[in-house]
């Protein structure tokens, strides 16, 4: 099954048009687990800047970005890990009630950056002359990733006939997280045995995550029709953005839908048995998250005695603490 593309200047047109972009988003996230929007806000010159600068930013030398290294315990994450350094297994499977994926190393290097007025955790950032414009062009950004995020979480609203601005008041304060990852390039016999992927499955934990890939593949995600059965992610464009949700929007509706899993594993072209060289990839994910002291309870419209509140009351701040630990737990 591939995922669907939609286009989003459907979202700008009529009030109809709106209805009809909003229904289609949901279906397909109830259903594929994810969907693909093109002719949305972002700009194409800015994905294109994005992308260079984030190749710049990982040729930069190990010293050079080790001056914005994650500093030990931060959380929310921030700045440079190097590979080896964070291992999403250790979160697999968690809001799933499921034991973690075990010990499986992910073979990335990441560059997590937050909100500049953020209270959470400060940002951490290389030296200016290292990369002239890479810390102004990642912090207007961000803003603009913002903006998508809002219409995105609209048309959430439309499509699930929640009152309007429910969702988007509880992101306002745009406590959001951006991640910059580079996956290098690895021989096929890396990943066989298992003990290695480039990125282990797991959901997102924010409510909606906007990622942008380049053209490499080896995206999945898990088709929620058919549970345990993972589909490639292409993309036609990295102007595409592809459309999750994360586990702080399954809470909130209560399982309407569900945070789908996926993971970042061998480019459909090669086969693990093929003695070949798995080109390296390049993406970059916007989780946009609750407001960190707002409930991301299950909301009453989302609650009957057929489908009682499956969730306890929690602010998103608690659930990302919790997320947070067990993830820097499986830090090296
Ligand atoms: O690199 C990708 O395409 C996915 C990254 C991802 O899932 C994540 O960072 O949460
Ligand atoms: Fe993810």
């Amino acid at each position: 099954m591939v995922a669907a593309s939609l286009d989003m200047s459907l979202f700008f047109g009529t009030p109809e048009q709106k209805k009809e972009f909003s229904s289609q988003l949901l279906q397909n996230l109830k259903t594929r687990g994810v969907v693909k929007i093109r002719n949305h806000s972002v700009p194409e010159s800015d994905i294109s800047r994005l992308f260079e600068l984030t190749r710049q930013f990982f040729a930069l030398s190990h010293e050079e970005k080790m001056h914005a290294k994650h500093p030990p315990h931060s959380s929310p994450s921030r700045g440079y890990s190097y590979v080896g350094q964070e291992n999403i297994s250790s979160i697999s499977g968690f809001d799933k009630g499921l034991s973690s994926g075990g010990n499986v190393r992910d073979l990335k290097e990441i560059y997590d950056i937050g909100s500049k007025d953020g209270t959470a955790a400060p940002n951490q950032w290389i030296k200016e002359t290292s990369l002239p414009g890479f810390r102004s062009f990642m912090e207007s950004f961000y803003a603009t990733c913002f903006q998508t995020e809002l219409q995105l979480l609209e048309a959430l609203e439309v499509a699930l006939d929640m009152p309007a601005t429910s969702l988007t008041d509880i992101h306002l304060t745009a406590q959001n997280e951006f991640r910059l990852l580079h996956y290098p390039a690895i021989p096929t016999s890396e990943l066989r045995d298992g003990t290695a992927t480039r990125i282990a499955e797991h959901t997102d934990f924010g409510s909606i995550t906007m990622l942008f890939q380049d053209s490499t593949g080896g995206l999945q995600v898990e088709n929620q029709e058919q549970l345990g059965c993972f589909h490639d992610v292409s993309t036609e464009s990295q102007n595409e953005i592809i459309l999750n949700i994360g586990d702080s929007l399954q809470r909130l509706t209560n399982d309407t839908f569900r945070a789908a899993c996926h993971r970042v594993t061998y480019p459909p072209s090669i086969k693990a048995d093929d003695e070949e060289i798995i080109p390296e990839r390049f993406s970059v994910a916007y989780f946009a998250k609750v407001d960190r002291d707002a409930f991301i309870t299950p909301r009453k419209e989302f609650i009957s005695d057929a489908k009682p509140c499956k969730y306890e009351a929690m602010t998103a701040g608690e659930f990302g603490n919790m997320r947070f630990a067990k993830l820097l737990g499986g830090r090296s």
